[in-house]
């Protein structure tokens, strides 16, 4: 597919139709304005067909790292692992790259400096989380501090690298157990598919090595919740979420909803919230 374009619709192309995208391309085929999907990756293709025809307009399957070319803006609703594939072909062509692997970006910061340099962009969502409208005008003050504790269920962390590592057995908890203090750094090492929350909270605030972060297995919650506290010399705020797992155990089902409120903002005419 070349990038030429045949109207001012911005081409939006989303990266693996698992729990977040499948939910994303489904809003976009219905209708967001002034955006179309173009095209969609995916792992297995054979897997995708009932969902590809149920859509309205079918969009091109293109191999993961070719999407950049194919759009102005590529959604990332990938493992972490293809974050980089996602996103680089994107940000070299001056697109724009919307992130919810974000912990990944950690590991893959050059690629803000790519996108800087070519006209690109990378737009983070708030994700699973709330409140980054705050921490980012914060942010323009001083924050002193900003602590974060995630609470999930037990089949929200099962596989986490910190878990297996470290060979906690998690599976009979009769109460919260405490697994993780550190930094959001440290912690999306440990727990990749768990606290892209945490890594998005410090990028909108004091960075990824000051953001403190406890995550606890906990049997007694059937949601992912997470509470924030933030001290800064504008304001001290609370904030808290508890997230209904989506068909994904790790996965808040607001996080879909999240990114097609992003992607509304693209060319709405009223935009509320930063
Ligand atoms: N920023 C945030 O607030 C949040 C971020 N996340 C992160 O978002 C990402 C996506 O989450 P989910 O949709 O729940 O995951 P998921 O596992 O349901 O979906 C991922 C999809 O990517 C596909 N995929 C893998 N490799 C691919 C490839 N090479 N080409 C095309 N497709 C490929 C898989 O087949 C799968 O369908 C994860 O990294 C997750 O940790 C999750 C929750 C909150
Ligand atoms: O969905 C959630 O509650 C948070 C999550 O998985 C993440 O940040 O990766």
């Amino acid at each position: 597919m070349t990038d030429q374009k045949t109207s001012n619709e911005l081409r939006v192309a989303v990266a693996g139709l698992g729990s977040i995208g499948s939910k994303v391309a489904t809003a976009l085929d219905q209708g967001i304005e002034g955006l179309t999907l173009s095209a969609v990756a995916v792992r297995d293709p054979a897997k995708h067909q009932g969902f590809l025809s149920g859509l309205r307009h079918r969009p091109q399957i293109m191999p993961i790292d070719q999407l950049g070319a194919a759009a102005d803006i590529v959604v990332e609703c990938a493992p972490t692992s293809q974050l980089r594939a996602i996103v680089e072909p994107a940000v070299k062509r001056g697109k724009s790259a919307v992130v919810v692997s974000v912990g990944g970006l950690l590991d893959n910061y050059d690629l803000i400096d790519l996108a800087r340099a070519n006209g690109g962009r990378i737009l983070v969502p708030t994700g699973a989380l709330i409140g980054l409208d705050a921490v980012n005008a914060a942010a323009v003050g001083t924050i002193h501090s900003v602590k974060m504790v995630t609470r999930k269920p037990i089949d929200g962390l099962r596989g986490a690298p910190f878990i297996v590592q470290n060979k906690v057995d998690i599976d009979d908890l009769r109460e919260p157990l405490k697994l993780f203090e550190g930094s959001a750094r440290d912690a999306a090492k440990g727990f990749p598919a768990n606290v892209n929350v945490a890594v998005a909270l410090s990028l909108a605030g004091i960075g990824p090595d000051r953001t403190q972060v406890q995550v606890w297995a906990d049997p007694t919650v059937t949601r992912n919740v997470h509470r924030i506290e933030v001290e800064a010399d504008s304001a001290r705020f609370s904030m808290g979420i508890e997230n209904i797992p989506s068909e994904n155990p790790k996965t808040g089902m607001i996080t879909a909803l999240s990114v097609i409120a992003l992607l509304r903002k693209q060319r709405a005419t009223l935009c509320v919230g930063t």
